[in-house]
Formats: C-alpha cells, structure tokens, sequence
C-alpha cells in the first residue's frame, strides 16, 4: 500500500521548501502546496517540487461565485494535481463546477470544517450545533455535488467513512502524542486517522519544524 503521508511544504522560501521535500521523498506519499506557497512561488514553485516525482496536492482552498472558482480551476489544469482543495461552503453549485472544471486525473475535495476552529469558533460565525454535525452535512453536500471527497479531522472521519464508503478522505491536524499542537483544534494521531478510513494523511509541521525532518518522517511512517 503506498504512504498516505502528504507533507506540507508551508514554507515561504523555495529553496528550503524543495531541500525539505527532497531530503524525506522516501518516507511521504506527496506533496501538499498550500496558500503560502503557492502565493509566493506560483506555477514555476509546483513545477520545481512536481520534479521530484511525488503527487502534488494543491491547497488552494478556493472559496468564490461558481464562475471564478471554474475559472481558477482551468487555470491550474495544465499543472495536473492529484488533488486540489475547495471550501465546502462555497455550496452546491460552486463544487460542481469546480469539478467539471478539473482535470480528468485531479481529485477535487473539499474542505468541511477547519481543524483550527472548535465549536465555540463554529458558533460565532454563526452556526449553531456541532463541530460533528456541521462536517456531516458539508460531506452529504459535497457527495451530492459529485465530488470526489472531503477534507475533515481525524475527529469526524470514522463517521464520514460510514456515510460514504468511497469518499476520498483527507485528515489534517495530524500530531505524533509527544507533538506540540499549536493553531490545530481538533486533533488525532497519524494511526488513528488512518484505521478511522482516513485516505490521506496531511502532516506539516511535526515534520517540517523538526529538529531532523527525516526522522520525523520516519517516526510518522513507523506507525502507520
Ligand atoms: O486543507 C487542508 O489541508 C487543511 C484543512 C484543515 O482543516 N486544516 C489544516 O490544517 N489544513 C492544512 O493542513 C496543514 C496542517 O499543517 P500542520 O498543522 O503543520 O501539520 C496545513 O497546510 C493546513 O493548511
């Protein structure tokens, strides 16, 4: 079975970004490109890290009016990403133009409920109910937009794997037990992830911000 690990590359320098992505490609599944990197660095910065062989996941967490999220979405097309993140809230319509929009060999999924926010984050913005409930819905609504799958925490993905038996699943706000937490809420182990069906495991600064990133690599892989 291939490494579910995607590592985000959230670094704003191109060089230290591709030395890191290099030095661990033996021990990670792909690469995640978010905001930052893609801001800064563009198509040239995807190019300089697709070289290395890996899959490239493009989080570019696009959230806009159906026409302009198609239209983001052709313009990445020839970079030809596994995987390419939108926000679920963008509704229906939006997701479904996304995906008619992608490329026939890139995954479109779409982002729930941000593991950075908790409920009293979910209640201020205005939504009422749970953390849990809230991804549910998104992920009924995004399987009914005809996409291929959510991005949720470690904390929903059991209940989502259930609802939808061949969603793609990817699980962020991932920590090894002895890591720091920092912006994540909510928050599992790599290994719980995984055995709760998750089908990509995101890990950015556990390995990113190491001492030794290759170990920390290594570590991550050791126990899935
Ligand atoms: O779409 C994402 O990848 C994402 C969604 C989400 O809800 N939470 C989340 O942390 N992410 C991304 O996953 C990565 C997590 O990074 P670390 O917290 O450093 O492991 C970051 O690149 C985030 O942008």
């Amino acid at each position: 079975m291939s490494n579910p690990v995607y590592l985000a590359l959230d670094l704003p320098q191109l060089d230290a970004a591709k030395a890191l992505a290099a030095r661990v490609k033996g021990h990670v599944g792909g690469f995640k490109l978010g905001l930052e990197f893609f801001c800064a660095h563009g198509h040239h910065g995807v190019h300089e890290i697709a070289a290395l062989g890996l899959p490239i996941f493009l989080d570019l967490k696009l959230h806009d009016i159906p026409n302009t999220v198609a239209g983001a979405m052709q313009a990445i097309h020839m970079l030809q990403p596994a995987i390419v993140t939108v926000h679920a809230a963008g509704g229906r319509a939006m997701m479904e133009d996304a995906k008619a929009a992608a490329g026939q060999a890139t995954r479109v999924v779409a982002v729930t409920l941000l593991t950075s926010l908790d409920e009293r984050d979910l209640q201020r913005t205005g939504i009422a109910g749970s953390a849990h409930d809230q991804v549910m819905r998104l992920a009924e609504l995004a399987e009914t937009a005809g996409l291929d799958g959510i991005v949720c925490s470690g904390q929903e993905v059991a209940a989502v794997h259930r609802q939808w038996k061949d969603g793609f699943l990817v699980v962020p706000g991932l920590r090894l037990a002895d890591n720091h937490v920092a912006d994540q809420k909510r928050v599992v182990t790599p290994r719980k992830a995984r055995d709760d069906g998750a089908s990509v495991l995101v890990v950015g600064r556990p390995i990113s911000r190491a001492a030794d990133p290759l170990a920390a690599a290594r570590a991550v892989e050791a126990t899935l």
